[in-house]
């Protein structure tokens, strides 16, 4: 296998038409990554990625792999190899001939280019099926077909487009644990599109979270669920509370929020300092417990909406202080401890580390 490589993305853009999919990015994705590009349906992610491959045009910008600018190189001379959402498989060759193929396009010769097709059928655990076509293979099967077909060429770094997408969610989540044993073991760069969050946060090192064409976040799964960037990221990821309002006050790390025709709420965070106008916190869900708050503006006494079980956890909704739909998740022990129903008026309060300030795209 080749050595890994950096990709430099330097302030890319992508415009179709009069559509401007990706506003100008940057991105260092460091040799050896699992990166996951995430972000809802539009966001610019595929667009994204076939520029890394070199399947689409690159508006504006450049993008280097290792020591190479790649921007005006064909796919098949930049050291990545893409494997396609649909796989893409030829139907009426035999696996080998379906992994060797990108071998065949380059002049090798027959044995080698079978051989080498054999060793990477191995590698997947196929050689078995050497001999069958992509549809007497099932789906898992064929997702290492394709494969097998990308990492043929010694790829530098490999560019996944939502390879999981096609399988049912039990295969979904064993081939996501072969993916990453994959990469780890071959020690190449993953640049891997998914809409999942729980997919990212499961595969990736480096998650980068982009919305409507730009980067909202990049960081490693742990930085982004603990310390969303924006409210963007909060609300994506979904673990976080967030809560818009007006800034009352604020000195050094301490801003006060005051939520229209609502309650009053503390954030102490050195994203605090010199916030005025309107700000976002965030709160995570998990960290929420029922009881009085210790300080004002870490907690608020809302009404119970719903009530959601979810095995080792309780979901509960809450409204008040201006806000709906508050989440607390509260473990099954501290839940049926003290079990709450709804309608019913519960006190909810946090620590003052559990509240952050988001910060704003800068453009
Ligand atoms: N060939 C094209 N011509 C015109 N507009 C395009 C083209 N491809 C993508 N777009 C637009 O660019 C934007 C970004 O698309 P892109 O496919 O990169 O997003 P995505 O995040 O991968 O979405 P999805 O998860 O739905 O695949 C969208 O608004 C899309 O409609």
């Amino acid at each position: 296998m080749s050595k890994a490589a950096e990709i430099d993305i330097a302030s890319v853009s992508k415009i179709y038409g009069t559509t401007t999919a990706v506003h100008a990015i940057s991105l260092k994705i460091p040799a050896g990554t699992y990166c996951c590009l995430l972000g809802p349906s539009g966001c610019g992610k595929t667009s994204t990625l076939r520029m890394i491959a070199g399947h689409e045009s690159i508006s504006s910008g450049d993008v280097r792999l290792g020591n190479t600018v790649v921007t005006d190189l064909p796919p098949a001379k930049r050291g990545t190899a893409m494997m396609f959402q649909s796989y893409a498989l030829f139907p009426h060759l035999d696996l080998v001939d379906n992994v060797a193929f990108s071998l065949k396009m380059k002049g090798v010769d027959k044995d080698e280019r079978r051989a080498k097709a054999m060793d990477m059928l191995r590698l997947m655990q196929l050689e078995a099926y050497a001999t069958r076509r992509p549809a007497q293979l099932s789906g898992g099967q064929q997702q290492r077909v394709a494969l097998a077909r990308a990492l043929i060429t010694d790829p530098e770094a490999l560019l996944l487009d939502e390879p999981l997408s096609a399988l049912d969610p039990f295969l979904k989540i064993r081939m996501r644990a072969e993916l990453k044993k994959l990469q780890t073991s071959l020690g190449i760069t993953f640049v891997h599109v998914t809409h999942s969050q729980e997919e990212a946060m499961a595969l990736a090192d480096l998650i980068v979270v982009m919305n409507d064409g730009r980067i909202e976040q990049a960081a490693h799964p742990r930085v982004v669920f603990e310390k969303p960037a924006t409210a963007f990221v909060a609300k994506f990821m979904g673990d976080h509370n967030v809560i818009s309002g007006r800034v009352t006050q604020s000195s050094g790390d301490k801003l006060m929020l005051s939520v229209p025709a609502g309650g009053d709420f503390l954030a102490t965070d050195d994203g605090a300092a010199g916030l005025t106008d309107t700000a976002d916190i965030a709160i995570r869900t998990d960290h929420v417990r029922i009881g009085q708050p210790s300080e004002k503006g870490l907690g608020f006494t809302g009404s119970v909406s719903n009530v959601e079980y979810r095995g080792s956890s309780v979901k509960l909704s809450v409204n008040g202080a201006g806000i709906d739909d508050f989440t607390a998740i509260l473990t099954d022990a501290e839940f049926f401890a003290n079990p709450v129903k709804v309608g019913e008026a519960i006190p909810l309060s946090w620590g003052r580390e559990d509240a952050i300030v988001l910060g704003r795209l800068k453009n």
